[in-house]
């Protein structure tokens, strides 16, 4: 076996599908929100997926991560079907998705918060409160997941009187201590200043290039900045997906949002 196939065992191969859904399928009573969704994120993919309000993106982020469970259809993850797995076993083979810091977490300074997150995946969270020195090399893993989402210098400052975009930078760092393939961010600048949000888009645009990102956005200024492709999604199917130029050109897409407007 060559070096290259014993490191594509672990490493999802460049050019590979790094996340796939076929024939998913979702509905809550009478009302279908996932209707036969079928996705291909390459590895380093930067996806946009893009739809009116109620079209069905959160629930599609849910059904991907396993805190919804598909009626039909099946979700892989470098090739590994996932779609009977609970959540932590979705996170532990390289799926993360960003969570609003909870009170814990706000009590914290982000290098505490990150360090924590790296002994958690490495098994050993419950020496962390007993001996600091132990979790030297933990430490510097988080410093330099903090470093690579500009947060850095801010890393001894608690974390709850950091402004609202660092916080939301950090949810990103938390999630990027799980080691991740790929990470699913819904709204990751929601409720930041719009002169900020591009900040937060340009650090996750800078991340690494095997990193695989699939995110929610409604400003399409951002979108149309950062996404290397669109997915559009109406009333939980996929209407259409291409490059930022082919979906600014769709007159079916532009339909959708001058027609039922609510965002940009
Ligand atoms: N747990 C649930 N039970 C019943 N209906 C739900 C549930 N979750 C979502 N829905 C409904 O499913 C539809 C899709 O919701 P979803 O949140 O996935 O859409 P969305 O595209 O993310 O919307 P938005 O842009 O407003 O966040 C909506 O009509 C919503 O009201």
């Amino acid at each position: 076996m060559t070096a290259y196939a014993l490191e594509g065992q672990d490493a999802i191969a460049k050019g590979a599908t790094a996340l796939s859904t076929k024939g998913l399928q979702k509905a809550f009573g009478s009302l279908p929100v996932a209707r036969d969704i079928a996705i291909d994120l390459p590895v380093g993919a930067r996806y946009a997926l893009i739809g009116p309000n109620g079209a069905g993106k959160t629930t599609l982020i849910n059904l991907i991560t396993g805190l919804q469970q598909p009626d039909a259809g099946a979700i892989t993850l470098g090739g590994e079907d996932i779609t009977a797995l609970a959540p932590q076993d979705r996170v532990k083979r390289g799926l993360a998705r960003t969570f609003q810091i909870n009170t814990l977490f706000a009590g914290l300074n982000p290098l505490e918060a990150v360090t924590l997150a790296v002994c958690e995946r490495r098994g050993i969270a419950n020496r962390f409160w007993q001996n600091i020195a132990v979790n030297k090399d933990a430490i510097e893993e988080a410093y330099g997941i903090l470093e690579k989402l500009k947060l850095g210098d801010v890393c001894y400052q608690t974390t709850r009187e950091l402004p609202y975009g660092r916080q939301r930078l950090l949810e990103i760092a938390l999630a990027l201590a799980t080691q991740p393939k790929v990470l699913l961010l819904d709204e990751p600048a929601a409720g930041v200043p719009q002169e900020e949000s591009g900040d937060i888009f340009e650090v996750v645009a800078g991340l690494s290039d095997d990193l695989t990102v699939l995110f929610i956005e409604h400003d399409m200024h951002i979108v149309f900045r950062f996404a290397t492709r669109i997915i559009v999604l109406v009333a939980g199917a996929v209407f259409t997906q291409g490059t930022p130029a082919e979906i600014a050109a769709d007159p079916g897409v532009r339909e959708v949002y001058l027609g039922k407007r609510h965002h940009g």
